[in-house]
């Protein structure tokens, strides 16, 4: 069993140039590692690094002291952890900054040594310093953060449509489709997205490996990926307000499926209009994608309720609650009341009993340890009740949340309940 000590922590901007962008660099194969990815070559690496840069992103390595002879460079960290600015729609007035972590990976060697453990706490007290309201990331597994204070926050369903003749909407969605040139979309998407994004709670603000990826140019593997196809979605106007892209999975395997591989709508025509679209390509008879909503209009819009089969449903955002009063007076309400909650958080910054008056859509917070609480919870599920997507009565059935005065779980839900089912389509 290592010690921490035995570590140098280091914090540097992502760069492309100079002994900055050497760092950047060993930064990312140690990172490409960690996900058992391929090592990437000067190309792919000079791309990761100009994308990291133009998302301002901070890097932190672990560099051991020692190492053994003819293991890897000194250079090389042991583990990673990057973060960045991002905005998330919670509803408010305007998209509330959030500090987002990712990229985190600790080397096999030097693993359940407190690494991540030391990386997280630092990196979170530098977060409440810089003055966030709210931590966020996506995980690769369900099990890692709950006990530094996150909880899940909004959840995607993975979704099969069969989209052989049986496939037909009972309402023609309006706009038409078009395809188009996959590697367009690097272009256009972000436009597209910052319509959805501005419009649908829970949404995160994409970084800018996003356009890469989602359009091809940019593949898994580090080069183009040329399998990526495209199509845009046009309102009546003519105007672009969706688009899917999207990766025919080989003639090998029967059926015929096609991957969504991204889908951007800003409007339910837009999102219907592009699943006609899906199902209308020919010698295919199934689509799947990844990042459903949970309340997925299109099981509702096709004569056979049958054809969408859901074949897991997955966590997608954890949130993290670091200054308790700004990120619940940051988001918008439908409903009104008052309310006292106690907050347990194993690392401290959302201790405290606070209460919570909500009117007119927004809320007044203020703590108050003196004051009795109507219920009590810890950070992770404080995180998960944010948006309003996970209900308070269900954390109280789980154990999750006490009441402390009867019917409190209920009165909260009432409180939090969300302008509409928080979804995002941001893995990071
Ligand atoms: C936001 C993201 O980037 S998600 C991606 C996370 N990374 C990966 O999945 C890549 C592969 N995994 C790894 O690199 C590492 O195993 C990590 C990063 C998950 C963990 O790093 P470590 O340095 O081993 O974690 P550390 O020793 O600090 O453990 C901290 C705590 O988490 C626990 N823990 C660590 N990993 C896991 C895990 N996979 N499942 C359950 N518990 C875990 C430890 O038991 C420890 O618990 P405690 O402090 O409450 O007693």
């Amino acid at each position: 069993m290592g010690s921490i000590t035995e570590y140098d922590f280091r914090t540097f901007a992502a760069a492309s140039e100079g002994e900055g962008g050497e760092a950047t660099r060993a930064w990312l194969q140690a990172e490409t590692q960690g996900f058992h990815e391929p090592r990437l070559d000067d190309k792919a690496l000079a791309r990761a690094s100009a994308d990291m840069v133009n998302d301002g992103q901070m890097l932190t390595g672990a560099y051991a002291r020692t190492r053994p002879h003819a293991s890897l460079g000194g250079e090389v960290p042991v583990a990673t952890f990057a973060t960045f600015e991002r905005t998330i729609n919670v509803g408010g007035e305007a998209p509330l900054p959030a500090h987002l972590i990712s990229a985190v990976t600790v080397r096999p060697t030097h693993r359940r040594n407190g690494i991540l453990r030391h990386m997280m706490e630092a990196d979170l007290d530098r977060a409440v310093a810089d003055g966030y309201a709210i931590a966020a990331l996506t995980v690769s597994e369900a099990t890692i953060y709950r006990r530094f204070g996150f909880g899940v926050a909004t959840t995607v369903h993975s979704i099969s449509v069969a989209t052989d003749q049986r496939f037909r909407l009972l309402a023609t969605p309006r706009g038409r489709c078009e395809l188009i040139d996959a590697r367009e979309i690097a272009t256009l998407g972000p436009g597209v997205f910052a319509g959805f994004h501005e419009g649908r709670v829970g949404s995160v603000d994409r970084h800018t490996k996003y356009w890469g990826r989602v359009s091809g140019l940019d593949g898994e593997k580090g080069e183009e990926d040329r399998s990526v196809r495209g199509a845009l979605h046009y309102d009546e106007s003519g105007v672009i307000d969706g688009y899917v892209t999207y990766r025919f999975s080989g003639w090998e395997s029967d059926p015929q499926i096609v991957e969504v591989v991204d889908l951007v709508a800003q409007n339910a025509d837009a999102y219907l209009g592009l699943w006609q679209f899906l199902a209308s390509l020919d010698l295919v008879t199934t689509v799947t994608y990844g990042a459903a909503p949970a309340d997925d209009p299109l099981r509702w819009a096709l004569a056979d309720w049958r054809l969408v089969s859901v074949k897991s449903v997955n966590d997608w955002l954890w949130m993290r609650i670091l200054d308790v009063v700004a990120a619940f007076e940051a988001r918008g309400y439908v409903n009104e009341g008052s309310i006292v909650f106690g907050v347990s958080d194993p690392l401290g910054h959302a201790t405290g009993r606070y209460r919570m008056r909500v009117e007119g859509g927004r809320a007044s917070v203020a703590r108050d340890d003196a004051a009795a609480p109507d219920l009590e919870l810890d950070a992770s599920a404080l995180g998960s009740v944010y948006l309003g997507g996970v209900d308070p009565r269900v954390l109280a059935a789980a154990g999750q949340l006490a009441e402390q005065v009867p019917g409190a779980a209920a009165s909260l839900a009432r409180l939090l309940a969300p302008v509409e089912q928080p979804y995002g389509i941001t893995h990071f």
